[in-house]
């Protein structure tokens, strides 16, 4: 009786991964792209701090599952920069990890090789060197913290971070926020509610201690010092959209009421549209007019674009099309760059 297995009886196998340590010093970021994260970050916090007016805007494909493309997008959205950061200051959405709703794709980290065959330490260096690639283009970068344990490799390359609405209410992920060093935005939930938002502000402002990973991939008691820059993404839910200006305005008193200052992100997909990414542009537009209303609060945007429209099913990995989402639905690059030139001109006055 005494070898009865009573462990593990779920488990198929464990492989050690590379440590944060080891990924860094094979694909180190150095010198002026570490300035420039810092720098990109400052800007960030001076959007949600008021102090630089401009609208942040989170552009890019819902997924990044094939990186060529990932970089011909960044090259394009760095030659529109210039162009728009007046008014705009963008940042390229860059998501290797996916919350599913059942079960699919997870993202390039869990699956580089779109396969099953989770080959994730491959994909952490696939997503790091990415990042860097991005990073050394020229733009900030912004990604959903899902898995606690990926930020120890990835996070010094990032800008902004998002908490999606499947992990809002997670302590896990409140506790993991806590101790980012970008700002953070949570995502209300997917039924809609933005309680869950509000109240993982409020956990993720203060100090945490919870078993994490250490830089050379220890398991350590892990305590941190609080987000200061927690904020919230409407992106509606429960079939109805919240980036209209009276949910805007609720979601504002909501805030304030507890004492959290009111900055709000508007995910202008998802649920916001339907998940039909054409409309995309018009909830953009109803945004830029409650800004022209005087609406400060809204101090940022989400887009989810790639260089072609649509998206496709994950099938054959060698017979999809080029530059088109494998997750959910997005705008094309011509439509990217028409809505931005727009948004920018509108805001100009
Ligand atoms: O943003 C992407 C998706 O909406 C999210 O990952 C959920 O996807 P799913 O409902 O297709 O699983
Ligand atoms: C998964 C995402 O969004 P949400 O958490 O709002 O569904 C996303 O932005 O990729």
């Amino acid at each position: 009786m005494t070898d009865i297995k009573l462990s593990d009886i779920n488990v198929a196998s464990y492989a050690p991964v590379v440590s944060p340590t080891n990924l860094k010093a094979a694909l180190p970021l150095t010198g002026e792209d570490r300035e420039r994260v810092a720098q990109y970050r400052n800007t960030v916090k001076a959007i949600l701090d008021g102090d630089d007016p401009r609208l942040m805007v989170v552009v890019g494909p819902c997924s990044i599952h094939d990186t060529k493309a990932a970089i011909e997008y960044a090259e394009k959205l760095k030659a529109l920069a210039p162009q728009v950061d007046d008014q705009l200051f963008l940042v390229m959405r860059a998501y290797f990890e996916k919350p599913r709703t059942t079960v699919g794709w997870k993202g390039l980290i869990n699956d580089p090789d779109l396969d099953d065959s989770f080959n994730i330490e491959k994909g952490l260096h696939e997503a790091r060197k990415l990042l860097i690639e991005i990073t050394k283009i020229g733009l900030p970068l912004g990604t959903e913290a899902l898995d606690p344990v990926t930020p120890q490799y990835l996070q010094d390359t990032i800008t902004w971070s998002a908490i999606g609405a499947r992990t809002t209410e997670s302590q896990t992920h409140r506790e993991m926020s806590s101790g980012l060093s970008s700002p953070i935005g949570f995502k209300n939930g997917t039924d809609g509610g933005l309680d869950v938002a509000v109240q993982a502000m409020q956990a993720s402002a203060q100090p945490h201690a919870f078993l994490g990973i250490d830089p050379n991939g220890q398991v350590a008691v892990t305590q941190t010092l609080g987000n200061a820059y927690g904020h919230v993404v409407l992106r509606g839910g429960g079939g109805k959209p919240n980036y209209d200006s009276v949910s805007v305005a609720q979601a504002e008193a909501r805030l304030t009421g507890a004492g959290l200052s009111s900055n709000i992100v508007v995910d202008c997909s998802h649920a916001n549209s339907s998940k039909d990414p054409s409309i995309q542009p018009l909830v953009l537009d109803n945004v830029i007019h409650q800004r022209l209303d005087g609406n400060l609060a809204i101090k940022g945007v989400m887009l989810e674009s790639h260089l072609n429209a649509g998206n496709q099913s994950l099938g054959n990995p060698a017979d999809l099309a080029y530059g088109v989402s494998i997750t959910d639905g997005c705008i094309d690059w011509a439509t990217t760059e028409a809505a931005l030139l727009k948004a920018a001109q509108q805001l100009r006055g």
